[in-house]
């Protein structure tokens, strides 16, 4: 492992992340090390750590870790972000993202905007997966609170390329969604367990969205929940297919685009700062004997 580690820290809508890039030198992959990096009182502090990675398919690669170290398919704030770092390297706008969920173009603007191409969302109850047969995954049977007058019920789930589960509601304030997010995350009925989201429409092309992101909570944006938010809204007719999605960190935008069912998301990215990984983060690897 190389002595000095070199990471940028980036955001999407206040979505943050610790950018590492394998290409450079060799990067900790391990789970507590990636913890120690997001965890916000001792290390550099994020929701996700992104690991580039050389790849002959595509511009680069992302590979995606929450901050409880656990690794996932994708992340739409990140794939702005990266996609942004690519289009600098490649000296063009339209450049390709490879995660382990799939391809994902992505066209990068003068104006410090991303358009993701993030693409078809899988419905099916096995592809969100639900661990039991649903045939309509507009509104799934499950609630929260006494079975004769539910606090929260009937949420939509969607994959686009992780499961996320939407709880339409009046009022998003009116819910408490650091308090019920986890128990949600982790019901037996989501086998990879869920990011969830709670989605208040507010007129035929908006809404107000906030999520609890499987492995790292609370967050200031999410941009896969945008997406899902946005399919699940148009699937139940309370919208139309695009949406300006408004999220604590700021304004998406999310276009379920009727031609080919490829959902694709506009918003912007950050650069805040760089530096190396302080000496002690990282495991050392064991001398050899
Ligand atoms: N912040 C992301 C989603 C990151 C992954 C998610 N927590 C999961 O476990 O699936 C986004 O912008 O989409």
């Amino acid at each position: 492992m190389a002595d000095q580690i070199h990471f940028r820290k980036m955001n999407g809508l206040g979505n943050d992340f610790v950018v590492l890039d394998t290409r450079v030198h060799d990067v900790p992959r391990d789970p507590e090390t990636i913890a120690a990096i997001a965890n916000r009182q001792t290390g550099i502090g994020c929701d996700q750590v992104i690991v580039l990675e050389p790849t002959s398919r595509a511009d680069m690669f992302m590979r995606i870790y929450n901050a409880d170290g656990s690794e996932v398919g994708a992340c739409g704030n990140a794939t702005r972000c990266v996609a942004a770092l690519a289009a600098v390297e490649q000296e063009r706008l339209s450049v390709r993202i490879e995660t382990a969920a799939g391809i994902l173009p992505a066209e990068v603007g003068a104006d410090g905007m991303v358009a993701v191409d993030m693409g078809v969302p899988r419905l099916r109850w096995d592809q969100i997966p639900l661990d039991e047969e649903f045939h309509d995954t507009k509104r799934i049977e499950l609630q929260l609170g006494p079975i004769d007058d539910p606090v929260l019920h009937s949420p939509a789930v969607v994959n686009v390329g992780n499961p996320h589960c939407i709880f339409f509601v009046d009022d998003l304030d009116a819910h408490d969604l650091g308090r019920f997010g986890p128990l949600v995350e982790n019901f037996p009925i989501f086998p990879e367990r869920a990011n969830v989201s709670l989605a208040q429409v507010t007129s035929d092309d908006a809404l107000k969205l906030r999520t609890w992101e499987r492995g790292a909570g609370l967050t200031k944006a999410c941009g896969t929940a945008a997406c899902a938010a946005a399919v699940s809204a148009a699937r139940r007719k309370l919208t139309g297919r695009t949406v300006k999605v408004s999220l604590p960190g700021g304004d998406l935008v999310i276009d379920w685009r009727e031609d080919d069912d490829h959902i694709l998301m506009i918003g912007p990215y950050a650069l805040d700062f760089e530096g190396t990984l302080p000496e002690g983060l990282v495991k050392q690897e064991s001398a050899p004997l």
